[in-house]
């Protein structure tokens, strides 16, 4: 065995399994404590919730709490490999929600036949919790499922391996052209993958300014063109007017990669082929579409990111999950909305700009970090995302809209 490897497994299973547990808020020494917390006292915050549901807020965890839910279609990048194999990754969301949100948050694992019954499990629990974060749901279904849930409840839903990831893209990628020195609206981009992520980012790309037609999106039989008739609803909206049939065809002259498709699908004689100053976004997890060290050893101008956290540049949805939902139950919306997704965009790239707290540089293990090639986007572990992302998130709810409660005065401040 690898000593990561051993050591990942080791972390998983040591000193008890898994990565979560409950704890309580309250105490439940005494008889009285219990009189209180159970039979006869939990009877009043019943009545209070059978009279006004908004009372479940005042009374339990519901405000505070997020379930991650998966059907394992899409696991990271390894494929559809079942609801309980994603256990692993859906605690790993929950220990995040919790780590950098404060947020109480539980995995749920749901097999299914079919998509309907997915739908109709998650509405049926929905009223237990204050936002649904689906997770690791593979495309096209994802689509129809968060359509359906969003029209069902009135908490927040969200596709994290679509918008979350899209965010986090949108707000590296506006801050590597910068760098760049090139204009979104000029970027001719190149997507590999056409699922949950690849759409949700391209979608995104194009309301901070991207041109529909500039992009190549490619899936496994190759570039989506207008005559191609195999394409679902949602990869039609990507179909190229375009003789360009393969990856190499599409890259020559490309200014940027975005992969959300599978591991080392892109070599070093394709990143030779793209323009100057290149921006290369591998972001398939975990292992990326082309090596760090073989895109640097390939060419000296491009900005390279990747998902993972032990490479520079890690555009992963951690930097979007736990903030957004804090802001979004913070002013109790009953969506999370473009302008929301927008806000947080800008918010994540404001503060890659500015000067790295010590504390970040610690935990990151290096001497110094300068808005550049090697630092387009804030580490997870800098303590203002959650300030920050939160209150633009939480401020963009009430303009907008969908906030049902106001946001404290001195809100993350
Ligand atoms: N860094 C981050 O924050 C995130 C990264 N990701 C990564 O993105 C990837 C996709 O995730 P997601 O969108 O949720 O999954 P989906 O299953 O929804 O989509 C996968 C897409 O990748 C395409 N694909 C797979 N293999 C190849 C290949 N060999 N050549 C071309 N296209 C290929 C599929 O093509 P087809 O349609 O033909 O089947 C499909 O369009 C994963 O690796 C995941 O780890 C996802 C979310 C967040
Ligand atoms: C990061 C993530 O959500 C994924 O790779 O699926
Ligand atoms: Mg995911």
């Amino acid at each position: 065995m690898s000593d990561f490897r051993e050591q990942a497994l080791h972390y998983h299973a040591h000193p008890v399994p898994g990565k979560i547990s409950v704890e309580l808020t309250k105490p439940a020494e005494t008889v009285n404590d219990l009189a209180l917390a159970y039979s006869p006292g939990v009877a009043e915050p019943v009545r209070e919730i059978a009279a006004d549901p908004a009372n479940a807020y005042k009374y339990t965890g519901k405000g505070n709490m997020v379930a991650v839910i998966s059907n394992g279609t899409a696991i990271l990048g390894l494929g559809n490999l079942g609801p309980l194999a994603s256990k692993p990754v859906m605690e790993g969301k929950a220990l995040l929600f919790k780590r950098f949100a404060g947020l109480d948050s539980i995995d749920i694992e749901v097999k299914h036949r079919t998509t309907e019954d997915f739908i109709n499990t998650v509405a049926n629990i929905a009223d237990t919790f204050g936002g649904i974060n689906l997770e690791d749901i593979k495309a096209p279904e994802c689509f129809e499922i968060e359509k359906a849930l969003i029209e069902r409840c009135d908490i927040p839903v969200f596709h994290d391996d679509q918008h979350g990831t899209a965010i986090v893209t949108a707000a590296g990628m506006l801050n590597a052209l910068e760098v760049q020195g090139k204009d979104i609206e000029d970027a001719i981009i190149v997507c590999l993958g056409a699922g949950a992520a690849a759409v949700a980012c391209m979608e995104l790309l194009i309301k901070c300014g991207a041109l529909r037609e500039h992009i190549y999106m490619l899936d496994r039989k190759g570039v989506i063109h207008t005559r191609r008739d195999d394409l679902n609803e949602y990869k039609q909206l990507f179909a190229n007017n375009t003789d360009k049939r393969t990856l190499q065809d599409v890259i020559a002259d490309a200014d940027v990669f975005v992969g959300v498709s599978g591991p080392n699908l892109l070599t070093a004689d394709d990143l030779k082929l793209m323009a100057d100053k290149p921006v290369v976004f591998a972001c398939s997890n975990p292992d990326p579409e082309i090596a760090p060290e073989v895109a640097h050893s390939a060419r000296n101008d491009l900005i390279m990111a990747t998902g993972r956290s032990d490479f520079p540049n890690q555009v992963n949805n951690v930097l979007c999950f736990p903030f957004i939902f804090r802001g979004a139950l913070d002013v109790r919306a009953t969506a999370i909305n473009d302008e929301m997704k927008i806000a947080a965009v800008h918010a994540i790239r404001g503060i890659a700009k500015e000067p790295v707290p010590s504390e970040v540089l610690k935990a990151a293990g290096v001497e110094s970090l300068e808005f550049g090639a090697e630092y387009i986007i804030p580490k997870p572990m800098d303590p203002r995302l959650l300030p920050r992302i939160a209150r633009a998130v939480a401020e963009a709810a009430v303009e907008s809209g969908v906030a049902q409660i106001d946001m404290p005065e001195d809100y993350m401040r």
